[in-house]
């Protein structure tokens, strides 16, 4: 239960008011009595704009229901773009403008490369996202399917030789593709010197060759006749060839090579969004205080790992010769953004004057700000943003009134913390319909700031299931992929981002490559993301960080987005295309996969949140692929079979029944968890079903199919319950 403190007329719950005034103020500049007075008029000020933004919500999706209901049997699409216009669905259209976001460090404006996720609230997966600036190519490509098993290469036992020849035989032809040698290949290499500020590599047939393009050797480390790394750089990514011919591998190696480091996670995103379970004060502070403790740079993770405990804290700077002499530092770490969470939530950590729940986005936003002006202070070990820039990355944002909010949110807060104008970056997330549609007047309601757009799909198809619920049954979920809406969407977002000037300035970013385990498919697939001309994309691991920065060294995202910049058109009405199923012609047995494979999905991931409070989970579907599972993909599945139930494609009883089914499966998966409580032992009784029931029986009502308000209540029916059990 929250223990409340008086602050003015605000309750803060007591453990976010100690870490506050205890922890986050001193050193900050801002003064503590004036810190809560300030806190307490902006949450005055801004609350009622902020209701408003989301009544409009709801008001907007009535009337598109009843129109959808009224013109379900005769769709005309003219008079569906009309109407969408009348109600201000579709915004006027927006003048040319280019943005003028400052001070934007070259990971965003510059560098190409992987952007990774991360929950906020675990310090070890954070540490571990941090310091995934760096990733070892052959530990990613020795321990996935990158390499196949075949020929006896299997990952099985210690070390498998034949596996390892075949990374190295990899590694080689990725040196050759980044760094090509004249006249030879990497393959041929037995040994690497720095001569005269140029790479020499004497070849097994005892020549000399250097690079190809001699300006790629950026410096190295050792001597330079013999150095323990050779620093190379390709289309903006650094990488290291790692020479010890004493290692264990490099000893097998005729060049000495141990390993190649690549640069890879350039961003990355500490989330206090979807993949985190934070429902209280208790909750909040542990996210607050992890990336308090990553902007100041001395946050620490202490576990175990097998029989080795482990002391896990943030990776220096690396440091290099430069080829004609002095020395180099690269950052050892990513730049970190901070994933606030959107306008609609609400939470107990403080209540207002009235005793109601504060807005979530709005203490985020003041605290998450608050906590990375230390590291602009100088005031930890580490400096994030060089450029003294905040990243913050707003998602779930509808239309351009909202952006707006967000610009007059971000401006407040700069002036209660003593930042300058636009300190506070914005990443916005493009990943509900109206932002989709209307994407060129949100950037231009917030170009002095912007940093990112980026294409969260997977919270865009739940968006897109939910605002054409009346339309009629949707395409099954695997189908949404080349729906033409998809397509739209993708293309209409980059070409908007580089019509707005985000070449040099910001990121146009792509969604989550959700199959953390399928790194063979993803090098093949994730790829195209730069082909549609994306300079960042989301991975979900630091070793598919290591793999996707493959492709930023095979595709030089700006001759690609030159490119599309000249074929650039308006996607609009592609956009609009909604994804229903074109004839009702599922088999008894179709249909009965798609309810297993979504009831699997939600209850795999439900009842670690609401029982664990484990936000982001790996959750194996019906065909045992392991899935990444968050909100947004929670949303997907949530809300298709809402769609189904209300289209009567399935009955309440039949998804009932599968979702008991389900549960026990489920309950298998997590036998080996002793803090695990069986779903199955009593359906009744368990607030993880009761919430899985919940998101799918009462997903037609919830607000734009969201999943959080059910999931925090249901997470706190939990705590309760346990609390009480305890
Ligand atoms: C739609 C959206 O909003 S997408 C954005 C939200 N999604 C995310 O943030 C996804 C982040 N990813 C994750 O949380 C995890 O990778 C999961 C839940 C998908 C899988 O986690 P697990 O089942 O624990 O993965 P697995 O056992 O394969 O790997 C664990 C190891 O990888 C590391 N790891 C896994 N994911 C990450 C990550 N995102 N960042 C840093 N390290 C990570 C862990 O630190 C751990 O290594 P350690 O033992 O040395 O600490
Ligand atoms: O936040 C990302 C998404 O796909 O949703
Ligand atoms: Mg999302």
């Amino acid at each position: 239960m929250n223990n409340y403190v008086k602050a003015g007329n605000l309750q803060v719950s007591k453990i976010l008011y100690d870490f506050i005034n205890l922890e986050a103020l001193p050193g900050s500049g801002v003064d503590q009595k004036q810190f809560w007075a300030d806190l307490e008029s902006l949450v005055k000020d801004l609350t009622p704009k902020n209701k408003e933004l989301l009544a409009k919500r709801d008001e907007i999706q009535d009337k598109l229901d009843t129109w959808h209901r009224e013109n379900k049997e005769n769709m005309e699409f003219a008079k569906y773009k009309g109407f969408l216009k009348e109600i201000g669905y579709l915004e006027e259209g927006v003048e040319d403008f280019q943005i003028t976001t400052e001070n934007v460090d070259s990971e965003i404006a510059l560098q190409a490369g992987p952007q990774l996720v991360v929950p906020a609230n675990n310090a070890r997966y954070a540490i571990n996202a941090a310091n995934a600036r760096w990733g070892s190519l052959y530990d990613a490509l020795y321990g996935t399917d990158a390499i196949s098993d075949e020929g006896g290469a299997g990952r099985e036992g210690s070390y498998n030789p034949l596996r390892g020849e075949k990374v190295i035989e990899f590694a080689r032809e990725f040196l050759d593709q980044a760094a090509a040698l004249k006249d030879s290949s990497h393959k041929e290499a037995v040994k690497y010197a720095i001569v005269d500020g140029r790479l020499s590599v004497t070849l097994s047939n005892g020549s000399t060759t250097g690079l190809n393009e001699a300006e790629k050797l950026a410096g190295y480390q050792g001597h330079p006749e013999n150095p323990t790394a050779v620093l190379l750089k390709n289309n903006g990514l650094h990488f290291e060839i790692q020479i010890d011919s004493n290692h264990l591998i490099g000893k097998t190696d005729k060049a000495g090579i141990k390993d190649i480091l690549l640069e890879a996670a350039i961003t990355t995103i500490m989330d206090c969004e979807d993949s985190v379970a934070a429902v209280d004060a208790e909750d909040k502070v542990l996210v607050y205080r992890n990336w308090f403790g990553l902007m100041k740079g001395d946050l620490a993770s202490i576990f175990q790992k097998g029989d080795k405990s482990i002391t896990r804290t943030l990776n220096p700077n690396r440091t290099y010769t430069a080829p004609l002499g002095g020395e180099i530092t690269l950052s050892g770490r990513s730049l970190m953004f901070v994933r606030n969470v959107g306008h609609l939530m609400t939470n107990n950590a403080i209540l207002d004057q009235e005793g109601h729940e504060i807005q979530e986005g709005i203490l985020d936003c003041a605290i998450t700000s608050l906590l990375a002006k230390h590291s602009i202070l100088g005031n930890g070990r580490y400096q994030n943003s060089e450029k003294g820039s905040i990243y913050i990355v707003k998602p779930k944002m509808h239309g351009s009134e909202e952006a707006a909010f967000a610009n007059q949110l971000f401006n407040r807060v700069e002036d209660m913390l003593g930042l300058e104008r636009h300190t506070i970056k914005i990443g916005v997330m493009d990943e509900e319909r109206r932002t989709s549609l209307n994407l060129k007047a949100c950037i231009r309601q917030v170009k002095d700031r912007i940093a990112f757009i980026n294409t969260g799909f997977l919270d865009r198809t739940g968006d897109e299931i939910h605002t054409s619920m009346e339309a009629g049954s949707m395409v099954r979920k695997n189908d949404m992929k080349s729906t033409s809406w998809l397509q739209g969407y993708e293309k209409s977002n980059v070409n908007i981002g580089l019509a707005s000037g985000f070449q040099g300035r910001a990121q146009i970013g792509k969604g989550m490559w959700a199959m953390p385990d399928r790194m063979e498919d993803m090098l093949k697939q994730k790829i195209g993301q730069l082909k549609a001309g994306a300079n960042t994309a989301w991975v979900p691991s630091p070793t598919a960080a290591t793999l996707h920065a493959l492709h930023y060294h095979q595709i030089d995202v700006t001759d690609e987005q030159n490119k599309l910049i000249k074929e650039s058109k308006d996607l609009q009405d592609a956009i609009l295309e909604i994804p229903l199923a074109p004839n009702i012609s599922w088999s008894k047995e179709e249909i009965q996969e798609e309810l297993e494979n979504n009831s699997q999905g939600i209850l795999g991931y439900v009842v670690r949140w609401v029982e664990q409070g484990i936000g982001c989970s790996k959750v194996p579907d019906v065909h045992d692929i392991g899935l990444m599972e968050d909100r947004a993909t929670l949303r997907i599945s949530s809300q298709h079979l809402a769609n189904w139930l209300h289209h009567g494609i399935c009955t309440k009883d039949e998804v009932l029944d599968t979702l008991q089914r389900m549960a026990k499966v489920v309950d298998k998966q997590n036998a080996g968890d002793p803090a695990y409580q069986p779903m199955s032992e009593n359906y009744e009784n368990s607030v993880a079903f009761q919430a899985a029931c919940d998101l799918v029986f009462k997903g037609y009502d919830q607000p734009n199919g969201y999943t959080e308000p059910i999931l925090h209540r249901r997470r706190l029916e939990a705590k309760a319950k346990f609390a009480v059990k305890q």
